[in-house]
């Protein structure tokens, strides 16, 4: 169970919150990283004239993104990334005609471009992981590892590393994520993007400082909206009519998502339970489930939805009615958080806590939440509402206003009746 908090703490809570705001003045580098080189910090704002490296995949977003930076008047160069051996037919990755599209863009703006092979990085620092969380019952989330390892990672430092600034110029790294950095007083913040129906700040949340100082959004201001009419003002009307990447380049439409996971994990099918351990009927494999999801179990006439995982004994624990309690909680902990700016000074004393904004999944309004810190990267996170379906394995990323403190992977749940 977790502690209970007093009046007194969320006094200092507030005390806390106005000490954190005069910290974010002061200029901090922080966030771990496994085992990438972080770029050098460079020595200015980015300017017209500088070289930029656009990560593109063959979207609109980043082809939109080579356009304005073109025309801002920085020298642009693409990188395709090649993230998924094609030649393993159980995935229906588009690699080849993306990459067509990247060079097909690059022909017209007349800026270079190349493809860099990360397919046994992303195997090895994405999927594989993914896959063992799946395995051990918890619902990881690729995007935000993918970002953090091999975006914001493995490709950075390969740009930077073949890409040195000449004298007096800088280089950057772009994306077409839409998101702001700011670096305003000496400190390189990730903001939401402007468009808060695309903000995909949640999915940059743990990338460190130091990688941020070389990066650009060029979208981060502009509604997506806007971006297509670039994009068909532009030319790139097939480009627009291409679907959404999902993150996973390789897995086409979400819903098939576990059918695809089925190829690569040995996960046995087993009973489905009830809070009361009676079996409902059975399940495919506990890795195809997430917490708060429809359970597709024909049992009475309510629907039943999936309220937790036994792993230990392949049950998957099932609840009558989508408004169940056991759906429901207000706090959970995280661990191996990162905070993109350096942990805020206050957290590290007794008693400590932050309120803030935050978020259990990308799709969700923040909520504002009491962040405490329990032991090294340890956190608890408690929620001034209750919130549907908190999965662990996925990330609770916490904002103060706009500005993107960072997040940790949501470890347990603290759900009243389960
Ligand atoms: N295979 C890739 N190679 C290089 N960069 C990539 C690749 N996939 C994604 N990116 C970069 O990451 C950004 C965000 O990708 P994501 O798939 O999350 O979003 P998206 O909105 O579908 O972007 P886009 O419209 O550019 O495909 C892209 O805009 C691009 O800059």
């Amino acid at each position: 169970m977790l502690a209970h908090r007093n009046a007194a703490t969320s006094i200092a809570c507030r005390f806390f919150n106005s000490l954190y705001r005069l910290h974010a003045s002061k200029p901090t580098i922080s966030g771990k990283r496994c085992s990438h080189t972080l770029p050098s910090i460079p020595k200015r704002s980015p300017s017209p004239g500088d070289s930029v490296i656009l990560a593109m995949s063959g979207g609109v977003d980043s082809s939109v993104s080579a356009i304005l930076l073109k025309e801002q008047g920085y020298k642009v160069q693409g990188v395709y990334m090649r993230n998924w051996d094609t030649s393993d037919e159980r995935g229906v990755c588009t690699s080849e005609e993306d990459y067509r599209d990247v060079q097909s863009v690059c022909d017209t703006l007349d800026i270079p471009c190349r493809r860099i092979d990360f397919t046994k990085e992303y195997w090895n620092q994405v999927f594989q992981k993914t896959l063992d969380d799946y395995e051990r019952g918890v619902t990881p989330n690729p995007d935000v590892m993918c970002n953090r390892e091999i975006k914001f990672g493995a490709l950075l430092e390969r740009c930077m590393s073949s890409s040195p600034s000449a004298a007096g110029a800088e280089t950057w790294f772009a994306t077409g994520h839409y998101a702001r950095i700011d670096r305003s007083k000496g400190v390189t913040k990730l903001l939401r993007g402007l468009d808060a129906s695309k903000d995909q700040s949640y999915y940059l949340s743990a990338v460190g400082e130091q990688a941020f100082s070389r990066v650009m959004f060029p979208l981060g201001h502009l509604p997506k909206t806007r971006v297509k009419e670039l994009a068909l003002h532009h030319g790139l009307d097939s480009i627009v009519k291409k679907p959404e990447s999902m993150g996973i380049c390789f897995v086409g439409k979400r819903a098939k998502f576990a059918d695809f996971l089925a190829q690569y994990i040995h996960a046995p099918p087993g009973p489905a339970v009830d809070l009361h351990d009676n079996i409902i009927g059975q399940h495919r494999g506990l890795f195809a489930y997430t917490i708060g999801q429809g359970a597709h179990i024909h049992h009475g006439t309510e629907r039943w939805f999936v309220a937790g995982k036994d792993v230990a004994s392949n049950k998957l624990i099932c609840v009558p009615g989508t408004d169940h309690p056991s759906l429901f909680a207000n706090r959970l902990t995280a661990r191996d958080w990162i905070w993109i700016n350096g942990e805020p000074p206050e957290l590290s004393q007794m008693n400590g806590c932050l309120v803030l904004d935050g978020q259990v999944r990308y799709r969700q309004s923040s909520i504002k939440c009491t962040i405490t810190k329990t032991s090294e990267s340890h956190y608890d996170v408690k929620f001034v509402s209750s919130i549907r379906g908190i999965a662990s394995g996925q990330n609770v990323v916490v904002w103060n206003g706009d500005w993107c403190l960072g997040g940790g992977i949501i470890d347990t749940i603290d759900t009243p009746t389960l």
